[in-house]
């Protein structure tokens, strides 16, 4: 581990999440699947060796207790104030290298976020850096120093809004880092690269078991 850093993971309340996904898969209950793309990333981001801790903000009690049981922090999130507040709620606790990360990153390989972490550490100091997701538009991570607001601009064309406040891009080859899961297309592409245990159980043949606790 070259740096510890924190992971800030925001999950929406299960309820109201992934609205461009419902209906996709017919016969899988949609919170199952919000939740199992949120699982999967939680599991590839505790075994990237770069990270010392995982930090989930969340006010959904189902994904508090299932984070928990991965090893994650559970923070609670500010409610119903958006995805920037919750990144800013996460970071604030953090006092070391922080990285903002979208819960909906079902293909993630541990190895690809380590290289990601260990890119932002090179080149100026004091700088932030993010990286978009396959289409180039949106942001899957963003990186801050010690002592460096993360300054989140998370949402439509976020990409350009975090470029636009000073943060750079990180431009390696990490597909299944960028492979952000919004739409069932989405979901299809990251099948093609390799879905994390929770996801392939729950959209394999469409076998349903129920996740509840
Ligand atoms: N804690 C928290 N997490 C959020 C919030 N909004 C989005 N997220 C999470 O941030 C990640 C990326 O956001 P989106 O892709 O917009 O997720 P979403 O809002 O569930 O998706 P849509 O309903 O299709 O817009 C998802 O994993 C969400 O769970 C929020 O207000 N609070
Ligand atoms: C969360 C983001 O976008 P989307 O909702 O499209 O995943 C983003 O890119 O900041």
């Amino acid at each position: 581990m070259t740096q510890p850093w924190t992971v800030v993971v925001p999950v929406k309340r299960l309820a109201a999440a992934k609205t461009r996904l419902r209906g996709g898969l017919p016969g899988v209950p949609h919170q199952d699947l919000a939740l199992a793309l949120a699982v999967d990333t939680l599991a590839a981001v505790r075994a990237c060796p770069e990270v010392a801790e995982v930090l989930v903000v969340t006010n959904d009690a189902r994904v508090a207790e299932t984070a928990r049981c991965a090893g994650a922090r559970v923070l609670p999130d500010v409610a119903d104030a958006g995805l920037n507040a919750a990144f800013r709620h996460g970071a604030a606790e953090v006092a070391g290298w922080v990285a903002g990360l979208t819960a909906d990153l079902p293909a993630l390989r541990p190895a690809e976020l380590a290289a990601a972490l260990h890119t932002a550490l090179t080149g100026s100091p004091g700088v932030r850096r993010f990286v978009a997701d396959a289409p180039g538009t949106g942001t899957v991570l963003l990186a801050a120093p010690p002592g460096v607001p993360l300054h989140p601009r998370f949402g439509p064309d976020s990409a350009a809004a975090h470029a636009a406040s000073g943060a750079q891009p990180l431009t390696g080859d990490w597909p299944s880092l960028r492979r952000d899961v919004d739409t069932p297309d989405d979901l299809a592409a990251a099948a093609r690269l390799g879905l994390g245990p929770r996801t392939t159980a729950l959209t394999t043949g469409c076998l349903i078991e129920s996740f509840s606790t």
